[in-house]
């Protein structure tokens, strides 16, 4: 998929569900659980043993399936070559690196790159990043997207960290183009209950497609 595409599919999606668990086995089943839940945006973080194995079998798995597989918590561009070689269809981080962005730039892969102030914001948007991660979001809540919004009318922001069924009518009101969710989506996979994962993944998809018409 071209860059654009996967862009513009993510801002229709609304939602990336992010990956952060302690072992290979524990994240496939939870991208299983995910995808059977509904949520098409899946991302992959850096800090799960594995990681790059995970999304190369997922990325060969579903292959033939609408599911789009990306990379979090990739801190320089090193690790961002490495995701795109395994298969990452995008790259988000929880910090603004030029360097990342400028080789996500030069393998034509989206870069979502980790904002908390106008500067860094700003900065990222010159180098080409469409969609921003807030984050941690829950250090901001929802009104500071307005604030940003004012001097930057055209950013894109992805609020992360503390999302939850509860906030994310708050969240899109506020101007948020997608949500990334990460520890209240998944966390039946701590006692195993993989179901529940997929029951929350669904409500959130139903939560978000309020705001996404
Ligand atoms: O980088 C993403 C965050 O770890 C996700 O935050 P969360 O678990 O609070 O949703």
């Amino acid at each position: 998929m071209r860059r654009i595409e996967t862009i513009r599919k993510i801002a229709d999606l609304g939602i990336v569900a992010v990956v952060r668990t302690e072992s290979k086995e524990q994240g496939i089943k939870i991208v299983d659980a995910i995808k059977n839940g509904g949520i098409k945006a899946i991302e992959i973080t850096m800090t799960v043993p594995g990681a790059l194995d995970i999304i190369n079998e997922i990325s060969e798995t579903y292959k033939n399936e609408d599911i789009l597989i990306g990379a979090g918590t990739v801190l320089d561009p090193e690790s961002a070559r490495a995701c795109m070689l395994a298969g990452a269809q995008y790259i988000i981080s929880p910090n603004l690196n030029i360097e990342t962005l400028k080789i996500c730039n030069r393998y034509r892969i989206p870069s979502f790159p980790g904002v908390m102030t106008v500067k860094e914001a700003l900065e990222a948007m010159e180098y080409g990043a469409e969609i921003l991660k807030l984050f941690p979001g829950s250090a901001f809540g929802p009104s500071i997207i307005k604030a940003f919004k004012g001097p930057l009318p055209y950013a894109n922001f992805m609020p992360t960290g503390g999302v939850d069924i509860d906030n994310v009518k708050d969240w899109f009101e506020a101007g948020a183009v997608a949500i990334a969710t990460g520890s209240n989506l998944t966390k039946g996979a701590k006692s195993g209950n993989y179901e529940l994962v997929t029951e929350t993944a669904k409500k959130f998809v139903e939560e978000v497609a309020k705001y996404k018409k």
